[in-house]
């Protein structure tokens, strides 16, 4: 039988044979989008000029409406035919420059043909609109290529496994829009191409990996069950780039479903945001929302209270500044024996204990607390507390309405008539208008000042219902507070942290471990609006959250699926020291996991991985050569700027272009950028409020380099002094896994405990000591 398209002549014709077919339907398509582009700026220039607008009388107006409504519907219509087709010139023209990056030959069982599929980033119809010049990467059949070596394989569509042989397996490298080589591969998805595309520098924003998606790597992005999926993999293994791949998929996989707004990914910080922004776009799909978690916390709590940054937690615990009973508060607030004393605290409640404020209206109090509090608890205790209070809110405000009409006679009523504005008198008189045919006035005037005096009322009035409305009359700050008031006996890390927890609360302040289960407990109370239209939240560096902080999440998209991706070697919280990690502990999840590293060298792997905390033998590296790292112990601060400044000269020179200093805390971040720009070297320093990456040497803490990676990294200042707990070990690790090319420690003095333990043979240690600093920089 034969085969088509087998020798790289043969693959070019083909290559350029469907460029050929996409520059034609370009070009039909760019007379289409201009077509309808000036259609739509036509209508909307004459929008009112096919309109008669007549509003004089009755039935105009309704026609005038009439006919409005018509002409935006035709706009609208007019308007999302223009972004159809202007996402299909966008989608053909990425298509243009790639039209595709592997193929497989697929024999299916009982067939006699061997159908070339050549797969791509969208799918190219061929005119029948039946067969296929390109096969988007996200078809079923596609995923016989990321799953299978030449030889049987399968694959399942809608509801049948089709069976086969696949009996070749290609690879091709295009660069600029020109087919430059191709590999037939075997067992995994070319060594060939990933070590070509591994071995690149390191970009501003992330890349997209669908050439070259491993199979482990590919059972995450299509998984499709119902459950949910927890995902621990180690440092550089594709966690991230698995999730973004995962959410295009899934956009495909539910078209019609499933839209981009229905998904939210929560990330690390805001540079990772901009980090991670090109992908989807690059694959054709929308953006969807990225949040923070402590974003979510601040709108949500950021007017009433000062949040601390997860930054600023950690910090206090880098600089040795948090206090033992902070430690504990950390470790408490962030478990689930926390929630459930919330949970049971809640639950007495139903009975007793929860504070009102007085409802006051110009100083006056209208419903004083302790009335409050005792029609609450005459409610039937059987209701759940957030239910009583809707009934007791429109009990309120009922109440208010008779309050309203008291007001009525008040003096100062008629002197603060002149808070009123024209608006106001104008609605009065349309309304006597409307009266007249109905109502026998006498007095116009008296009849004028009885609206005008309803309507400043009902102004005055207006806060005072929103707050009732939002249920403000409740005291969730003060109830909460009450539940520290008592002591434990069964609970020592409650009493350790019951009056700091009550302090801070009091100042308005809320630790990053306090925030979450202050939220908790006041939606619990109040009610929780879930956010039923997410359909599916993502967490990346799941390691990073609590879980109380999970729990809430669950309870907030209680319609979600998730997917939880994470490290436990990279750990930087307290909490995820506890043996209940997020990561273990979803019930019913499906868990996967990703043993192998991509982002940095073999030899970068193999020394890193000496630091993991736990399962070190399981981290394996992708087979990719580079230098070994070098620790460089030294004497004087001094010669630690120095070989810092050497080091990056010797990077630059080997052409890495992102180059990281990373720091253990900000402010020695601070300081060597100040050091590096006392010494000509242009430096930018990174901040918890950076969003835009900057090409060049960036000088940040460790827990801002969170998910990104670098060309090139210096670890500053590893001595014993300075990481030294078990927590420094899991910075340690995490700053050493953002190098892709190289890296470098140095380190003032003896190097930390655990970096005794790397096997030596693993890199290259050098001592040196005794250069003087010029006198400048003696301090
Ligand atoms: N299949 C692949 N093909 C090409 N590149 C890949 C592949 N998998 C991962 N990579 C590359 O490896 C690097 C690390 O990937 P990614 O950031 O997704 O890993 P991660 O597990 O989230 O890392 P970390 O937890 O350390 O932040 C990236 O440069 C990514 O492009």
């Amino acid at each position: 039988m034969e085969r088509k398209y087998q020798s790289f002549e043969a693959e070019k014709e083909r290559f350029t044979e469907i460029k050929d077919v996409i520059k034609q339907r370009l070009t039909k398509l760019v007379k289409r989008v201009k077509r309808i582009r000036t259609d739509v700026l036509d209508l909307r220039k004459e929008f009112f000029e096919d309109v008669t607008v007549n509003l004089t009388e009755m039935d105009d107006a309704i026609e005038t409406q009439a006919s409005l409504k018509q002409q935006a519907e035709f706009l609208s219509e007019r308007e999302r035919h223009h972004d159809q087709q202007d996402q299909a010139f966008r989608q053909l023209s990425r298509l243009y420059e790639q039209p595709f990056f592997g193929r497989i030959d697929f024999k299916e069982t009982g067939e006699e043909e061997i159908e070339p599929i050549y797969i791509g980033t969208a799918s190219l119809l061929k005119k029948n609109e039946e067969d296929f010049y390109i096969y988007d990467w996200r078809a079923p059949i596609a995923s016989m290529y990321y799953d299978y070596p030449p030889g049987k394989a399968a694959y399942h569509a809608i509801d049948e496994t089709i069976e086969g042989e696949i009996t070749l397996k290609r690879q091709y490298v295009v660069k600029h829009g020109e087919l430059k080589a191709m590999f037939d591969t075997g067992l995994t998805i070319g060594d060939g191409l990933l070590q070509q595309v591994l071995g690149e520098t390191a970009d501003t924003t992330m890349k997209n990996i669908v050439a070259t998606i491993q199979q482990e790597q590919n059972k995450i992005i299509r998984h499709e069950k119902k459950q949910d999926l927890i995902v621990q993999g180690v440092a550089g293994s594709g966690k991230t780039s698995a999730a973004l791949q995962r959410i295009a998929y899934l956009l495909y996989r539910y078209r019609g479903e499933l839209t981009a707004e229905q998904m939210l990914l929560f990330s690390p910080n805001p540079l990772f945001h901009t980090y991670v922004s090109s992908v989807l776009p690059e694959l054709g799909e929308d953006q969807v929302e990225q949040v923070t978690f402590y974003n979510y916390l601040e709108q949500q709590l950021g007017r009433r209270f000062v949040i601390e940054t997860p930054f600023d937690q950690l910090e206090a615990l880098l600089t040795d500044s948090a206090s033992d009973v902070r430690q504990e508060n950390m470790r408490y607030k962030a478990s689930l024996d926390f929630k459930r004393k919330v949970d049971c605290y809640l639950s007495d409640l139903k009975k007793r204990g929860l504070a009102f404020r007085n409802i006051r209206f110009r100083d006056h109090v209208i419903v004083s607390k302790q009335e409050l509090t005792r029609h609450f608890y005459r409610m039937d205790p059987n209701e759940p507390v957030h239910v009583r209070l809707m009934q007791l809110r429109d009990v309120i405000l009922a109440s208010l309405k008779d309050e309203q009409k008291q007001l009525m006679d008040a003096d100062w009523l008629e002197d603060e008539l002149e808070l009123l504005d024209l608006d106001d008198y104008q609605a009065a008189y349309e309304q006597i208008e409307r009266e007249q045919d109905t109502m026998d006035w006498f007095n116009h005037a008296e009849r004028e000042q009885q609206i005008l005096k309803l309507r400043l009322i009902n102004k005055l009035f207006k806060p005072l219902r929103q707050k009732i409305k939002r249920l403000q009359f409740v005291d969730t700050k003060r109830t909460y507070v009450r539940l520290f008031d008592q002591e434990d006996l069964h609970d020592e890390a409650f009493n350790k942290v019951r009056h700091e927890t009550q302090k801070q609360l009091s100042e308005s302040f809320l630790t990053y471990e306090d925030a979450t289960p202050f939220l908790y407990f006041e939606k619990v109370c109040l009610g929780f609006d879930e956010h039923g239209a997410i359909r599916h939240v993502i967490l990346d560096e799941a390691q990073d959250y609590s879980l109380f902080q999970l729990a809430y999440l669950k309870k907030i998209y209680p319609n979600s699926q998730m997917t939880l991706l994470g490290d436990v070697h990279q750990t930087l919280y307290l909490h995820g020291l506890s043996e209940d990690h997020v990561l273990r502990s979803l019930e019913n999840a499906d868990v996967l996991t990703l043993n192998k590293s991509y982002r940095a060298t073999e030899q970068l792997v193999n020394f890193s991985k000496g630091l993991a905390k736990e399962d070190a033998y399981k981290i394996l590296p992708f087979v990719r050569q580079g230098e070994k790292p070098a620790i460089y112990e030294v004497d004087s601060k001094y010669m630690m700027f120095h070989k810092i400044v050497e080091e990056l000269n010797r990077f630059r020179s080997l052409a890495y272009e992102q180059l990281a200093i990373i720091t253990k805390t900000k402010q020695e971040a601070q300081t060597v950028t100040e050091w590096l720009h006392n010494h000509e070297v242009d430096a930018h320093l990174v901040t918890s409020e950076t969003h835009e990456f900057e090409p060049g040497i960036k000088v940040l803490p460790v827990y801002l380099a969170k998910g990104i990676e670098f060309d090139a990294v210096i670890v500053y200042d590893t001595s014993s002094l300075h990481y030294h707990t078990e927590l420094d070990q899991y910075l340690l690790y995490t700053a050493c896994t953002r190098a892709m090319h190289a890296l470098t420690l140095v380190s003032h003095q003896k190097v930390a405990p655990w970096l005794n333990n790397v096997d030596p043979s693993t890199y290259q240690h050098h001592k040196i000591m005794e250069i003087h600093a010029p006198k400048k920089d003696q301090d």
